[in-house]
């Protein structure tokens, strides 16, 4: 290719498309030295093109028409930021059928159709890189395909969504209020533009199905990962947490183990000295482990438009990079095998328990005797008297089958002493 400017379609403007486009516009030379082309964004596309937006940008650039980017021959690179499954992976799959390479943020869809646009990047000869979907300005899609390949990766561990651990952080130090700090998230441009994604776990479980597919070798979508978000962590839990020396997260956890691949998203307690307890705010952090490099941790902002943009436009100058050596498409995908997933009932972890029951004598003992006919033994034990003839109790289990604790609870909550379960958290990295 002709060392000549490099240009580029922009599929929306908005938290991150805004940032690459601050970026692209704003460090031209250093860009240009490095790829060793220019990079132009010739057009954009919105859905609404007379929004005021905080840009100085020529208004003949933007378009609502996609064919004005997917169909103009002089555009080589298409970066895909505006979100969602419907039309974007429309968009996705005829740039890339075009002869034209992706850059996408796009979590969505490529935890769920990954595999069938990396068909088409194959056949087309196309780059298709994603690595701002994954932990926002974190370099951890790059260092698991590239810098860690040699490795047998045996887990990943980490904070994987910016909006939930800004909120956890809030809840934790001030004390803040969920609806309250879930608006912040939303005004700082981290939540996702539903963000039911973020509270329910969603967003996470996509990120770690794209990752654990690339750790694994192993195509995992979607619907592998177990789920829950942490709408349902309260102060109380916060506060019980606290006092057991633990802190509140929401953690992705994948696991390559005999019985298959282990994916879960869940709130969970971890011990307030581990590494992880101390990743505040946006920031993210992911252990990898790998059987020659050992523990590696990447830590960095996890959401926003310029450490998204960040991730963005180094995958843009690679995509550049490539065509101006006309080897694009030489990091195709490395789902190269195929691996069960792991039954959730069959993982393994402690329990953080809280009950509400009624205060008399001998609740703790039946609630013990449940326990123990499922093998579920107790570490520790916490008991407030809350209001008239209430309490609550607060467990701590050994580690223990996922399988038997639900069981134990399905038993439990037919005591008649037991008035609810009010939480069960997931206690990991003692
Ligand atoms: N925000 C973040 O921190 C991060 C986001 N991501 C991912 O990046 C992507 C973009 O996120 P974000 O920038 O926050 O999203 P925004 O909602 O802020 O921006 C979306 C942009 O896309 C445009 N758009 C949306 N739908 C259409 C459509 N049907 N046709 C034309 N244009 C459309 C919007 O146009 P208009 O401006 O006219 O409304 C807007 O410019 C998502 O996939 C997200 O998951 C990844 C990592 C971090
Ligand atoms: N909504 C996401 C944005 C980045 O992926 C998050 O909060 O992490």
């Amino acid at each position: 290719m002709s060392v000549e400017n490099i240009k580029i379609g922009l599929l929306g403007l908005g938290t991150v498309g805004r940032g690459v486009y601050r970026i692209i516009t704003g460090n031209p030379e250093n860009i240009k030295r490095k790829v060793g082309a220019g990079l132009e964004i010739k057009k954009i596309m919105v859905r609404n093109i007379d929004k005021p937006r905080d840009l100085d940008i020529n208004p003949a650039m933007l378009t609502t028409n996609i064919e004005d980017i997917i169909d103009d021959p002089e555009i080589k690179i298409v970066v895909e930021v505006m979100g969602g499954i419907e039309p974007t992976l429309d968009y996705v799959s005829r740039a890339l059928e075009n002869g034209k390479s992706v850059v996408t943020a796009n979590k969505d869809m490529i935890a769920v159709y990954g595999k069938q646009l990396f068909a088409l990047s194959d056949a087309s000869h196309t780059d298709l890189l994603f690595e701002a979907s994954v932990a926002g300005g974190i370099p951890i899609i790059r260092p698991l395909k590239q810098c860690l390949a040699a490795n047998r990766v045996t887990q990943i561990i980490g904070i994987i969504n910016g909006t939930t651990n800004y909120m956890l952080t809030k809840m934790t130090e001030e004390g803040s209020d969920f609806a309250d700090v879930l608006r912040e998230a939303q005004a700082k441009g981290y939540a996702e533009a539903d963000p039911t994604a973020d509270i329910e776990g969603y967003d996470a479980a996509r990120k770690l199905a794209i990752l654990a597919s690339i750790a694994f070798n192993s195509r995992i979508v979607l619907d592998d990962v177990y789920v829950e978000g942490i709408t349902k962590i309260t102060a109380a839990d916060i506060a019980y947490a606290g006092e057991l020396n633990y802190i509140v997260k929401l953690l992705g956890i994948a696991k390559e183990t005999a019985e298959g691949v282990e994916v879960r998203v869940h709130p969970a307690l971890i011990p307030r000295d581990h590494p992880l307890a101390s990743v505040n705010d946006v920031y993210n952090a992911i252990f990898v482990t790998g059987d020659a490099v050992g523990d590696t941790m990447f830590y960095g902002r996890g959401a926003g438009e310029m450490p998204t943009a960040s991730a963005v436009v180094a995958d843009v100058m690679d995509a550049a990079r490539n065509l101006l050596h006309n080897v694009p498409g030489f990091i195709s995908c490395t789902c190269y095998e195929e691996k069960p997933v792991k039954d959730m009932g069959a993982t393994e972890a402690k329990y953080y328990v809280r009950l509400e029951v009624t205060d008399r004598p001998g609740v703790l003992a039946s609630i013990a005797y449940a326990f123990g006919d499922k093998e579920v033994s107790l570490a520790s034990v916490l008991q407030k008297h809350t209001d008239g003839d209430n309490a609550e109790i607060v467990l701590v289990t050994h580690k223990v089958r996922e399988r038997n604790m639900q069981e134990a609870l399905n038993i439990i909550k037919q005591l008649s002493s037991v008035n609810e379960v009010a939480n069960i958290i997931r206690v990991e990295g003692d």
